[in-house]
């Protein structure tokens, strides 16, 4: 789908969505457990996936309104009566390839092109250490994946700078063995606001995670048992950091974001960022609203090792805003569904920017230059086209920007969203 955005300016106030990290971790915790209600869950197409792998191990899912009912598989999983679809959502084939390991049994996971194309190689290494059987089937650390189980649980030496999610997928499963899991990081763990969110999840459902000198350690023999039997999600801080540039860009009249209470997020940074570039921004954390208006905005230095998924916002800010924006630590950002540091580099020049790509740093040439309208390639990856989108609300005449059906991955409803608050946008 091809979406056409125009200048626009925005007023109003949007409710953020759903967050996709908790709800992840929520329905697998869920299907751990004998079962939960996950309330307020994203619903969304890598969400679904997890869903999906919840009920390949023999738990369900009934969607009702604003809540999934999970009847959990409670404990050790069934071996799945046929491969385990992960489409394109990176965080279900790493947290599900885990609960594979703990199957009496094979199990096959796959996903789409994007996915068959992402990093696999340490978790299927873990798992081996852990005297489970698990492989590529094409020997290059990537899915399709065979993985043989059941583990017991041990010790396992792994990278910290690949993916955390190998991290949270091993101390979600860890606590289902006998042994439990000591997990020792070989290299500084990136992402890690979301080995944290990991641990609140698994804190709610009364499962305990311990920081250690050398990286976590899980006790086996737990029980997921979430207090009163359900879990809320709270927003999505990625989400909201469109939401939130869209105002510090277009709205003259200031923008309003409900359901933004402090979480684990690590990407709630992304209300220091635009304060730091000068944006007339506030939180009232109690009341989860955060209100921006349209300001002149000035390069800063922001480092995205905890934030990797902010990068492509970071961009589009750094495009508009005056001086130098330099995005540092960026390599992880470039095993995502698409390299997102190549992406945005080349589709903010294809709109006229000035960028410099480097394999850590990503640094954005503002100066007086206008984005132009121009069609854009949303590379099939629902950040890049949600922030290309937003560089179009201020760009000189039409953007066009290719692929814009990928948003149903994190954000389905984002294009209603910004055209109730006045963006023009067209879907072809
Ligand atoms: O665990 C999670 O929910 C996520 C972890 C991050 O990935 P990495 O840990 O691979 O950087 C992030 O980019 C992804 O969108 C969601
Ligand atoms: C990288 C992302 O997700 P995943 O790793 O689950 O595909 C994302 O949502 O930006």
């Amino acid at each position: 789908m091809d979406v056409h955005v125009s200048p626009s300016t925005v007023t109003g106030q949007v409710q953020a969505p759903p967050s996709k990290s908790y709800t992840h971790r929520a329905i697998l915790a869920a299907g751990y457990a004998e079962g939960a209600t996950v309330r307020d869950p994203l619903e969304s197409a890598d969400t679904e996936a997890t869903m999906g792998a919840v009920e390949a191990y023999g738990g369900s899912v009934e969607r009702g309104v604003d809540a999934l009912e999970v009847t959990g598989f409670d404990g050790r999983p069934a071996v799945p009566s046929d491969i385990v679809n992960c489409e394109n959502s990176g965080t279900t084939m790493r947290l599900v390839t885990a609960t594979a390991a703990l199957a009496d049994g094979i199990t096959v996971l796959t996903g789409d092109d994007s996915l068959r194309s992402r990093p696999q190689g340490p978790l299927l290494d873990a798992i081996g250490q852990l005297d489970g059987r698990a492989e590529s089937t094409r020997a290059n650390g990537q899915a399709p994946l065979v993985v043989k189980g059941p583990v017991d649980g041990g010790t396992v030496s792994i990278p910290g700078d690949v993916s955390s999610q190998y991290i949270t997928a091993l101390l979600m499963a860890g606590a289902i063995t006998e042994e439990g899991i000591e997990i020792a990081l070989e290299t500084e763990l990136k992402s890690a606001p979301y080995v944290d969110i990991t641990i609140e999840v698994l804190d709610a459902f009364g499962v305990d995670v311990e920081s250690t000198a050398a990286g976590f350690d899980v006790a086996g023999g737990q029980t997921y048992d979430p207090a009163g039997g359900e879990y809320a999600v709270p927003g999505d801080f990625s989400s909201i950091s469109y939401l939130l540039a869209t105002g510090a860009l277009a709205a003259p009249d200031g923008l309003t974001v409900t359901g933004a209470r402090p979480s684990a997020q690590g990407d709630s940074a992304i209300v220091d960022i635009l304060e730091r570039m000068g944006a007339d921004i506030s939180w009232d954390r109690d009341a989860g609203e955060i209100t921006v208006s349209r300001s002149s905005l000035s390069g800063v230095e922001v480092s995205v090792a905890d934030t990797p998924d902010l990068l492509p916002t970071i961009s589009v800010l750094g495009a508009v805003a005056d001086g130098d924006t330099r995005i540092v630590d960026c390599e992880h950002v470039r095993y995502k569904e698409t390299d997102r540091v190549a992406a945005m580099a080349e589709e903010l020049t294809a709109m006229g920017a000035s960028v410099t790509e480097e394999q850590e740093v990503l640094t954005i040439h503002g100066d007086d230059t206008d984005l132009s309208g121009a069609v854009v390639d949303g590379r099939a990856d629902h950040r890049i086209v949600m922030s290309l989108a937003v560089a179009g609300l201020v760009a000189d005449g039409e953007t066009i920007v290719q692929g814009g059906e990928h948003v149903d991955v994190s954000f389905p409803n984002f294009f209603d969203v910004i055209e109730s608050i006045g963006a023009s946008v067209q879907r072809e």
